[in-house]
């Protein structure tokens, strides 16, 4: 087996090296809800770009982080979860998922190091091991400040077991945990020579190509979740209907004026989001407006509404228009 850790010294962190090419790429993570694929996906970017949250299947539109390096730009895509579509949306995820991974240079399949390996981990892999094209995968062994060394060797040895029982060849088994930040930039130093050599793809310093509505509608959808229950999530859509700066406010202090709306399917879903006497939207508002404030560097003043878009998860039309 090919487990890597990082003896002291080993890491080049990503230091030019004279005969070495410049290399550029994409790369993806894949694995059940909840395996931790976002959280890696931004600690090694360095900034909030992904959506995480304790419930499982919220990553939902293809965000891109990209991790710039003197050796190389590495763009990672981050996809929704794949899982058996009951839904027109749920095949469209599907979709997307498959496409994505057609077109990256490099895959990383996550397994929790904390949960066994189970049905859901199998039928990821089985879609990999039945991809056409021969894209290099890495098994990334995530959350490892879960376990203790025994339990961590012996999920190791799994993934490594699951690998030849499908016929996948894993480039290298990684064990991380993107929350404490071991590992992480090993992990990269591992991604990069799996890319082709080319110029950087994109210019220094931009973090991700997602247009900056469709990053905002995210940081309101993942605030709207915290408050709701459980088989809410894929009832609820954002759109950002406009961004414009408030006019006539002094230079040393602009204020951007966000106007969103956020979906549900049905009346009877707008109580819940709204909570008693609007408690729960007002905090659905300061809570993503943090971090849009955060995210674009400028104040904001967030108008939400919440309205009913009629089972739009099963309406073409819809689909479209929410960004689907
Ligand atoms: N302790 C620990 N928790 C982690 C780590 N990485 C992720 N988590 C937690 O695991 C949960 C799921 O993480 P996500 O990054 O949202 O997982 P995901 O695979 O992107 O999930 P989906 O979007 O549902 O597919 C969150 O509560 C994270 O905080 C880690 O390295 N250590």
């Amino acid at each position: 087996m090919n487990a890597s850790s990082a003896p002291a010294g080993t890491t080049e962190g990503g230091k030019p090296h004279e005969d070495r090419p410049h290399r550029s790429g994409f790369a993806c993570f894949v694995g059940r809800p909840n395996a931790g694929k976002s959280t890696l996906t931004n600690a090694l970017v360095g900034t909030k770009v992904a959506i995480t949250s304790t419930r499982p299947q919220t990553t939902r539109h293809t965000v891109r982080g990209i991790v710039h390096r003197p050796d190389a730009q590495l763009v990672l895509v981050d996809t929704p979860g794949l899982h058996k579509p009951r839904t027109l949306l749920g095949e469209r995820l599907n979709d997307v998922v498959r496409t994505t991974w057609a077109e990256v240079d490099v895959i990383g399949f996550c397994v929790p190091a904390d949960q066994k390996i189970g049905p859901g981990d199998r039928f990821i892999a089985g879609e990999l091991a039945g991809l056409k094209k021969r894209t290099p995968k890495i098994a990334v062994v995530t959350k490892t400040d879960l376990v203790g060394a025994d339990e961590l060797a012996r999920q190791l040895m799994a993934v490594d077991r699951l690998g030849r029982e499908l016929g996948i060849e894993w480039a290298q088994i990684v064990p991380v945990s993107a929350t404490e930040g071991t590992q992480v930039e090993l992990l990269a130093d591992l991604l990069v020579p799996l890319l082709p050599e080319g110029p950087p793809l994109y210019p220094d310093g931009d973090l991700t190509d997602e247009p900056e509505q469709v990053m905002v509608a995210e940081l309101i959808r993942e605030a709207a979740l915290e408050g709701v229950r459980d088989e809410l999530p894929h009832s609820i859509a954002v759109v950002v209907e406009e961004m414009v700066p408030r006019e006539n406010r002094p230079a040393d202090r602009p204020l951007l004026d966000v106007h969103a709306n956020i979906y549900i399917e049905r009346p009877s879903q707008k109580g819940i989001v709204i909570g008693p006497k609007g408690k729960r939207l007002k905090e659905v508002g300061s809570t993503s407006r943090r971090h849009i404030e955060a995210l674009l560097g400028t104040p904001v003043f967030l108008d939400l509404h919440v309205k009913v878009a009629k089972d739009w998860q099963r309406d073409p039309k819809q689909l479209r228009r929410l960004g689907f």
